[in-house]
């Protein structure tokens, strides 16, 4: 296929004849081609210039690049010229498509392991050959690797690339956000570092995770989610039990390319080297089979399209052809960070609005570096170098794993102050944007939730999100006593931050985060507004034992329960026992109690409930069931619980429902000797009355 890199192909569109559509992108068509003159198959990519973002000099020096390329692992262009409004790059035709392409028809979950050493280790060949040339590729994915029906393979898509070596303009092009957001290096995410070659070693790592699995990590989230994903979650890897079946060598090369700190990735020729990829077979044994029996390339890429109309059409979108581009785009990956800047920004806004509402923002590290994003974002290519000056270091970067997981347990105080100045004043745009719900939700070329999940999103905001002032103040609410310890959650995907306890709540999970843990101080006085408040709080909320209580505790209630309003009615209670006290004095003592009461049962629902809530948020982002509340809802039928961090969630629950059922035998024994001292109280009166009675009579 590739036989004609000695011969001219001429620059004129009459001479080829554009046959079957056989892949499309963010902004570009392929079709397969006959070139007329020499009666060869070629593919020609038609790209759509008035879709791109990039310049024409920019295009023009890309489609050169290409054709200087010589490497059997790279494709090349035989040649480019612009018809229309369209750059038709014509290359190579590789029968089978991208792996993509080929997971989507055939393998949803991804190829066996030989098939994946093959494929990756001519994608390495193909990304060495590129660094020691001087490129960036900066879209490797499956997408881009593309497959002859003799099992060639190529990496493609120079659509992006960027030339180490250049300078001026072309170099500022390294500090400005190109990529597919999953397949992204969180330097590639990091403002006013830029990025080097080893960005590809992460898509790199990336795209062997995809080849596993069938889809890259994190694909299933909004692009703002992804980004925020890629900087705070510890690196994802075959950590999984569905990943028991790959070698430790493979688990172990894709640990090397993904590690946070591009200094230590390797370099191509060093993993090259690396021992997974000694004993890989040729292509043409371990790739060329995945494609017997499959129909031709187009009528695949036809059917996908159908399988994709056919998807959205069901999801009754409301614009469906800006929804299908944006969907299309979303799930097969997108080249190019053309969206809508207030889009990111509502986004960006929506992911914390889910997950994060109970973050401290004063805390929050996460909202300043999205923020810094925000602000940056102004061009519609993100140019890095106008995000922030407050560039966030690899350390910082690091700080932002610190959760169980994380390989970095660095602390730090990122956050300065002009950001969060700058935080805040974005915080409030949001805000008025929000309330005056102008424009369009998600308008742009680049939108990557779904209806459904835009509806709950919009119809979660009025309650979901608290103005910044009053997450604030309910942080800082004086009112509460002794230390107590707000997990300084990074973000959404944080949930599972250890959650430091104190007191008689015992220790929930291991203490990594001291840190990372906020200490409010002061007096804890429950009233009926610190219910509410306690509702906001996440599952990490602490109270601390009262040392005064004047209240008899019982060890169920134990450090639940707390001092204030009941004090000055706990000492006539012992009193009305010894008949001193008058009936209309330990009434409303006795309705205090009962109060207080019904307000700790609720606040241990509560803490249950967002217990419970932290576990479904963990089981969703890991791929797991939510054993927990499964287990929960057998009603003790417990299995055996997947981690070590279940486990003890599992313990904790069990104890607090042991609480739970002490306190509620509890309210019911105080209901009674309420009720009893009632009756004595009313036999008294009575007898008073009587004796009153006798001595007037
Ligand atoms: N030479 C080729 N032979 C056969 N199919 C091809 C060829 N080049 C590209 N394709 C198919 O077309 C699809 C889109 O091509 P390409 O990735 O170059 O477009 P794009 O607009 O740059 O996409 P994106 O920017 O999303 O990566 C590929 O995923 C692949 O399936």
């Amino acid at each position: 296929m590739g036989g004609g890199r000695q011969r001219l192909y001429s620059v004129n569109s009459d001479d080829y004849k554009l046959l079957e559509e056989v892949g499309y992108g963010a902004s570009a068509v392929v079709h397969r081609a006959i070139y007329l003159p020499f009666n060869q198959v070629v593919a020609v990519k038609c790209l759509d210039l008035d879709r791109c973002n990039v310049n024409l000099d920019d295009i023009r020096r890309e489609a050169q690049t290409m054709v200087l390329i010589d490497h059997p692992n790279v494709i090349k262009a035989f040649c480019s010229f612009v018809v229309d409004h369209n750059l038709w790059v014509v290359m190579p035709f590789m029968a089978e498509g991208s792996c993509l392409h080929l997971m989507k028809t055939a393998y949803p979950d991804g190829f066996e392991e030989s098939a994946i050493g093959s494929i990756l280790k001519d994608t390495l060949r193909a990304l060495e050959y590129l660094h020691r040339e001087g490129h960036i590729h900066r879209d490797v994915k499956a997408g881009n690797i593309l497959l002859d029906s003799n099992g060639d393979i190529k990496l493609g898509d120079f659509g992006v690339s960027a030339c180490m070596f250049d300078t001026g303009d072309r170099q500022r092009s390294r500090n400005t956000f190109v990529g597919t957001p999953c397949w992204m290096a969180p330097e590639v995410l990091q403002p006013g570092t830029g990025y080097d070659f080893k960005a590809d070693i992460w898509s790199f790592g990336i795209t062997a995770l995809e080849l596993a699995h069938g889809h890259a990590p994190f694909s299933k989230y909004p692009p703002m989610k992804v980004l925020l994903m890629t900087i705070q979650n510890a690196p994802p890897g075959l950590d999984y039990d569905r990943d028991k079946k790959f070698s430790k060598s493979f688990k172990e090369m894709v640990a090397m390319c993904l590690v946070k700190d591009q200094n230590k990735r390797p370099t191509a020729e060093k993993l090259l080297k690396h021992s997974f990829f000694k004993h890989t077979k040729p292509p043409a044994l371990s790739v060329k089979k995945l494609f017997a029996g499959l129909p031709p390339l187009w009528d695949r890429v036809k059917a996908l399209q159908l399988k994709d109309a056919a998807q959205l059409a069901l999801k009754r979108m409301p614009s469906s052809e800006e929804e299908a581009l944006s969907q299309t785009e979303y799930q097969r990956g997108v080249s190019e960070w053309n969206f809508d800047l207030e889009d990111l920004k509502f986004q960006a806004s929506l992911v914390q609005d889910e997950d994060d509402i109970q973050e401290s923002k004063e805390e929050d590290e996460t909202t300043s570096y999205l923020n810094n994003i925000k602000e940056g974002s102004s061009s519609r290519q993100l140019g890095v170098e106008s995000l922030s000056t407050n560039g966030i270091t690899d350390s910082e970067q690091e700080h932002f794993a610190d959760f169980p997981g994380s390989k970095s347990q660095e602390k730090g105080n990122m956050i300065k102050s002009d950001m969060v100045e700058f935080d805040r004043q974005v915080e409030l745009k949001f805000l008025a944007r929000r309330q005056t719900q102008s424009g369009p939700m998600m308008p742009g070329a680049f939108v990557s939730q779904s209806a459904f999940e835009r509806a709950r999103n919009v119809e979660s905001l009025p309650e979901s999100k608290q103005p910044l002032e009053k997450v604030q103040q309910v942080r800082r609410a004086p009112s509460f006593s002794g230390p107590l310890m707000l997990p300084k959650r990074a973000s959404a995907n944080s949930l599972s931050a250890p959650i430091k306890s104190s007191g008689g709540f015992g220790d929930f999970s291991e203490d990594k985060s001291k840190a990372n843990l906020v200490q409010i101080r002061g007096r804890f006085s429950v009233t009926s507004e610190n219910v509410d408040l306690v509702k906001d709080i996440p599952s990490g909320i602490v109270l601390r034992q009262s040392s005064q209580g004047l209240l008899k505790k019982s060890a169920s209630v134990g450090n639940w329960i707390h001092e204030s309003k009941i004090a000055p009615t706990a000492q006539p209670i012992r009193e009305a026992g010894d008949n001193i006290i008058p009936a209309s004095l330990l009434m409303p003592a006795l309705q205090n109690l009962l109060h207080q009461i019904s307000i700790q049962q609720d606040l241990i629902m509560n803490l249950l409930s967002s217990m419970q809530a932290v576990e479904v948020a963990d089981a969703s982002e890991n791929g797991k069931l939510p054993s927990l509340l499964r287990n929960l809802e057998n009603n003790g039928s417990v299995e055996a619980p997947a981690s070590e961090r279940e486990r003890l969630l599992l313990i904790k629950i069990s104890e607090l429902q042991a609480r739970m059922a002490n306190l509620t035998e509890e309210l019911n024994a105080e209901r009674l000797r309420y009720m009893q001292l009632q009756q004595r109280l009313n036999l008294e009166a009575q007898e008073n009355n009587g004796n009153s009675r006798e001595f007037e009579s």
